[in-house]
């Protein structure tokens, strides 16, 4: 891969991004390589300054490594002798530079994109189980969890972001394309957006699965109305668009798809019962038959002519609990049949996919069922309790819960919200502070509890904590141990602190209770 100075400059120049530029060298000149990290340059690569923590010696750094051009929004003395390229927002031009390195590895894909406050990481694992079906070995995946890149094993990896820079994004689609890789999903986050990472990216089909106030703090969006209107973006980058009839702020969802979007073009998905509010046809409606804590089972059932003409109707079974889920499956096999997969080959593929630490189960012997899950905050949770509330018919619910410190600080009172509306006991612990007091995190959930309806406990050491809650637990009661799902680590100070996983711990403590 390689770029030259002068494409960079014209590329620049077309989205009106290019302030100045001073040239050293000639302008058929290629950058071999691209990197946002100085520790990441070797050979003649395009450096850009970026972000809130860039220090002037990082490109001091790039520039020995042998880095011949940067971009940044201002000059620096330390790139003297390099070209420099100055911006009017590094992010942008890092992305439109990014996708030309990496030759427009998007065009040779069929991207299919989600966004929603909960419910992206699920829907992309059942999207992908799909095509896996129909194009075996053949489809990508961007997730919070993992990124796959090619069919095999070392072609798997964790990630760091659910949408990563980029830089890093369209590397991935490239290493993508040239694995022989035909089709990818991918997680859009509202960061994504707000950063930059994703711009100038247009995807086949785009989802909103919903939105409820998330993700807004110092470090994140400043307020409700930022956060939706980023997450909205990604409908006026959609070719297609599908949206989840019954999410809040569905006026300002669908106005947004309509911008861009001719109607024949947008697909409203909803359960049977939901009545919408204006009249908006519904195109399909999902009908749950057998909701349980073993398995779902669900009709999907298309209601106009372009929904009929997917051909994925049909009876659905899922693996993965949840009525939620039933929704999120709806969102993915619409995906499907955008992309031409027809509803016989759908159906195997959704079957069984399970997902790390999204509602796994154990029943522990005389102190009933343990739920790890990754809920972590009102919308999440509520749903949650809700559906374990039902199908266990109003049990006594001990959950352990932390927030993270340093982001959503919105998630605290949520989730003395919803302990209120929902929980028996709750078990206050840690979980990922970052830079914060754990304890403190903690007093500031206890403080919106209503301790009239719920037993609270503060028991920072989070195997401690759900030791306690196992053990304290009788055999018809309902453990949740929330919010971390399939975690390694704990994020201390900056630092990945190695955490053995939820259900290892859970499977730790049944195992010594058994022993006893
Ligand atoms: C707020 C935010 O988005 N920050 C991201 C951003 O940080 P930044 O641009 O400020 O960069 P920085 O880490 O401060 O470092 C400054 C620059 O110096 C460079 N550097 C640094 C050291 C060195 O020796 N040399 C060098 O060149 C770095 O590569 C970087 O470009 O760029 C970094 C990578 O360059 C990201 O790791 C970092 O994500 C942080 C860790 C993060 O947690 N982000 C969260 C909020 C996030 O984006 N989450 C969403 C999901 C949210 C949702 O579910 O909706 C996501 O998509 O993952
Ligand atoms: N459609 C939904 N509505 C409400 N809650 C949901 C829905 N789907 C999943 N959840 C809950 O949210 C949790 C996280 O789900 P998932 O990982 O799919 O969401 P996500 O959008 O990828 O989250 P994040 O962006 O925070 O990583 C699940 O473990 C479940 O408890």
């Amino acid at each position: 891969m390689a770029l030259s100075l002068h494409a960079c400059i014209l590329l620049l120049k077309e989205h009106h991004l290019l302030k100045s530029s001073a040239v050293q060298s000639d302008l058929d000149t290629d950058m071999s390589g691209i990197a946002y990290d100085s520790r990441k340059v070797s050979g003649p690569t395009l450096f850009f300054c970026k972000g809130g923590h860039f220090r002037p010696i990082y490109l001091s750094m790039a520039k020995d490594n042998g880095a011949t051009t940067y971009v940044a929004e201002k000059p620096y003395v330390e790139g003297n002798g390099m070209n420099a390229l100055i911006v009017v927002n590094i992010t942008k031009a890092m992305a439109i530079l990014a996708a030309a390195f990496y030759d427009f590895p998007q065009d040779d894909l069929f991207v299919i994109a989600f966004t929603g406050t909960k419910g992206k990481t699920t829907s992309a694992y059942f999207a992908r189980a799909i095509l896996e079906q129909a194009h075996p070995k053949h489809v990508a995946l961007f997730s919070t969890i993992d990124t796959i890149v090619g069919p095999n094993p070392d072609q798997r990896f964790k990630s760091d972001l659910t949408t990563p820079e980029s830089v890093d994004l369209f590397r991935n689609m490239r290493t993508a394309v040239d694995n022989g890789m035909t089709h990818l999903v991918m997680e859009v986050s509202s960061q994504a957006y707000l950063r930059n990472r994703v711009f100038g990216l247009t995807y086949d089909v785009g989802f909103f699965l919903n939105i409820t106030p998330d993700h807004i703090g110092p470090n994140e969006h400043p307020n409700f109305a930022n956060y939706l209107h980023n997450k909205l973006q990604l409908l006026v980058n959609s070719r297609k668009v599908v949206i989840n009839a019954e999410t809040e702020h569905f006026n300002e969802v669908y106005a947004a798809a309509m911008t861009t979007t001719y109607p024949d073009s947008i697909y409203l998905f909803a359960s049977a019962a939901f009545k919408p509010a204006g009249d908006v046809p519904i195109d399909f409606r999902f009908d749950s038959k057998t909701l349980s804590t073993t398995r779902s089972q669900f009709q999907l059932v298309p209601v106009t002519d372009k929904a009929a003409a997917l051909n994925v109707s049909g009876q659905y079974n899922l693996k993965l609990i949840g009525d939620f889920n039933e929704s999120n499956a709806t969102a993915a096999i619409i995906g499907a049949g955008l992309a031409g997969v027809d509803g016989a080959k759908a159906m195997p593929g959704i079957e069984n996919v399970t997902i790390p630490g999204r509602m796994e189960h154990l029943t522990v012997p005389g102190h009933g069922v343990v739920y790890v899950d990754y809920a972590h905050n009102y919308g999440g949770m509520k749903a949650l309790l809700h559906f374990l509330e039902v199908e266990y018919h109003d049990p006594r619910m001990h959950v352990v819960v932390g927030s993270p410190g340093d982001k959503g600080v919105s998630r605290r009172p949520g989730f003395a919200k919803v302990l209120s509306e929902y929980a028996t006991t709750a078990y206050l612990t840690t979980d990922d502070p970052g830079f914060e007091d754990p304890a403190k995190i903690a007093a500031e959930i206890d403080a919106g509890i209503d301790h009239t309806k719920v037993a609270v406990h503060t028991v920072l050491d989070r195997r401690e904590a759900i030791t306690a809650a196992i053990s304290n637990s009788g055999p018809d009661d309902v453990v949740i141990v929330a919010a971390k799902g399939a975690d390694p680590y704990q994020k201390v100070r900056g630092v990945n602190t190695p955490w053995p996983t939820d259900m290892v711990v859970v499977k730790e403590v049944a195992a010594e209770l058994a022993g006893k």
